[in-house]
Formats: structure tokens, C-alpha cells, sequence
């Protein structure tokens, strides 16, 4: 299996691009993560690596690993085995061998993190300014006039009204308060963002628009990004590579159009196949 992977890796790897920041080879490299409950595998033996400016989709049915393995990455839950080695520049790290703090600043810094569930990613109780604003006060910004009009900034870049600074998330659309998160979560410029679903549960039309918006932030940031969703029209969107799980193992990796035109696991071929025939 570890060869199996170490073949794909190998085979479906780009010439690495040159970050803005002069960074070379990949942003993050994952190797052997693996992550149980109790006896039932969560996600095992996942390896990969994700270069800067790379957008990475993490495909599968429900149950196949696909949140387990993003929140151990993300360091939302603890992995059992593997490295996680993250370079922004001076070398890679080893992100699990960091301290609680480092771990804690990487996160509000360099790395973020879209749920699913909006609620599980805003403040609920305090407005959408402040929504914004948090992540740079969290990055030392201290000058309200200025974090008051980079909020107002990124509610325009989400299409959300000024008008609308001042309200809590809990009188925005399920939507609008998916979008605040995104703005909450891009104003301090990350260069990796984790996205678990980030169109499940919403409107089929709703979902459309936020997908445009996604693509297009990502795009014009130059944003690294993982992305979950069981939905193959989500990564054929977004993803320049995919990675296919099942029963928390990774079965298939590719560049995206290649696994969802020519799968070559049966198990992806039933994917795409039933997608097709919805
Ligand atoms: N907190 C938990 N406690 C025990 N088992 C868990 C827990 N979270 C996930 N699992 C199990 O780990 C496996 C992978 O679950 P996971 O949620 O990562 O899959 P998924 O592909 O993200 O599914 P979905 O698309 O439904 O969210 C499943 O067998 C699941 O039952």
C-alpha cells in the first residue's frame, strides 16, 4: 500500500511552483498519519504533499476518513502516528513536535480552518465586525480604525452589506454566515486553509455562488487549500489535485481531472458513476 501511494505520489507530482515568498517545495507534507477511535480506523497510513498556491480535494462516501484526516492535519484532533512537516519559508517543521502556544499561533496565523457548520467557526455572540477583526487583533493589530475598515473590506469581498457590520451572525442566512466565516478566516492572509464542506448543507443555488466566490478568492490569494466534500462537483471546481479515501485509506490520487475522467480504482469508478447517473 505505502509503495502503492509512494508510486502515485511520485507519478502525479508537478515541477514545484515558486511561492510569492521565494518558498520552494511543498508547503506541507504529510507521511504514514493514521488516527483511531478506540478500534475503528479513523484514517490510516495517508501521505502526500501540497505546494504552494496547490489546491488539494479530499473525495470519498460518509464514514471513508475524510473530516478525521483534515482535523489531524489541522491539528483539531490528535493523530496516532505519522509527520506533518509544514514549510512557510524557513525550512520545513515538524508540526507535531510543536507546543501548544506555537500550534495555537500557527493556526490563527499561517493556517485556517472553514467547518462546515458556520456556528462551529464564528462567534455567535458578538457582531461580524468583530468577527473579522479578531484574527488580526490576534495577529497584533491594535488600531480599530484599521481593523474596522479591513472588516469592512472583507464583508464587501464576500458581498456582504457594510450595513451589516454591526449584526450578529445569528441574524445572517445560513449562507451569509458561511461566507463571514470565510472572511473571518482569509482577512489575516493565510497561506493554508482547511475547508471541511464548505457548501454542505445549503441551497443547491446558494452553494453555486459561494463555490464562485471560493474559486475566486482562492485564485486571487494564491491560497493553498484542503478541501473535504463528498461532492465531486465541489473538487472538479476547485481542486487542482484528488485524493480518494475509503475506510480511511487513501485508494486513488491524481490530478483531478485525470481521477474523475480515468478512474483507475474500482471504487472511484463507483463515485463517478453514480454521480453520473443522478
Ligand atoms: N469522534 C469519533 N468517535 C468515534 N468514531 C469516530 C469519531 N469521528 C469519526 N469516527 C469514525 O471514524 C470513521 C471516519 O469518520 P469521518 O467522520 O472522518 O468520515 P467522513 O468521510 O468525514 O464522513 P462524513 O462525510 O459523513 O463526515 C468513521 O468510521 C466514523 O464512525
Amino acid at each position: 500500500m505505502t509503495m502503492m501511494m509512494d508510486r502515485l505520489r511520485s507519478a502525479d507530482r508537478r515541477p514545484a511552483p515558486v511561492a510569492a515568498d521565494g518558498a520552494r517545495g511543498p508547503l506541507l507534507t504529510v507521511d504514514g498519519l493514521a488516527k483511531h477511535y478506540g478500534a475503528r480506523i479513523g484514517c490510516t497510513g495517508v501521505g502526500f504533499d501540497l505546494w504552494p498556491g496547490e489546491v488539494l480535494g479530499i473525495v470519498g462516501e460518509s464514514g471513508s476518513g475524510k473530516t478525521t484526516l483534515l482535523k489531524a492535519i489541522a491539528g483539531l484532533v490528535a493523530p496516532d502516528a505519522g509527520s506533518i512537516r509544514y514549510d512557510a519559508g524557513a525550512g520545513p517543521v515538524e508540526v507535531r513536535a510543536l507546543s501548544e502556544p506555537e500550534r495555537r499561533r500557527l493556526m490563527r496565523t499561517d493556517w485556517a480552518f472553514v467547518h462546515q457548520n458556520p456556528r462551529d467557526g464564528l462567534r455567535m455572540g458578538v457582531s461580524a465586525g468583530a468577527n473579522v477583526g479578531e484574527r488580526l487583533m490576534a495577529r497584533g493589530q491594535r488600531h480599530y480604525g484599521r481593523i474596522r475598515g479591513a472588516a469592512l473590506d472583507w464583508l464587501a469581498r464576500v458581498e456582504i452589506a457594510g450595513a451589516r457590520l454591526d449584526d450578529r451572525p445569528s441574524a445572517f442566512s445560513g449562507g451569509m454566515q458561511q461566507r463571514l466565516q470565510i472572511a473571518r478566516n482569509l482577512v489575516s492572509e493565510p497561506r493554508l486553509v482547511f475547508m471541511d464542506e464548505p457548501t454542505g448543507g445549503l441551497d443547491v443555488s446558494v452553494q453555486a455562488r459561494l463555490l464562485d466566490l471560493i474559486r475566486a478568492l482562492v485564485r486571487e490569494l494564491g491560497l493553498s487549500a484542503i478541501v473535504v466534500t463528498h461532492d465531486l462537483a465541489v473538487v472538479r471546481l476547485l481542486a487542482d489535485r484528488l485524493m480518494v479515501m475509503k475506510d480511511g485509506r487513501v485508494v486513488e490520487a491524481g490530478l483531478t481531472d485525470q481521477v474523475l475522467d480515468d478512474p483507475a480504482h474500482a471504487y472511484t469508478q463507483l463515485l463517478v458513476s453514480s454521480i453520473l447517473q443522478v
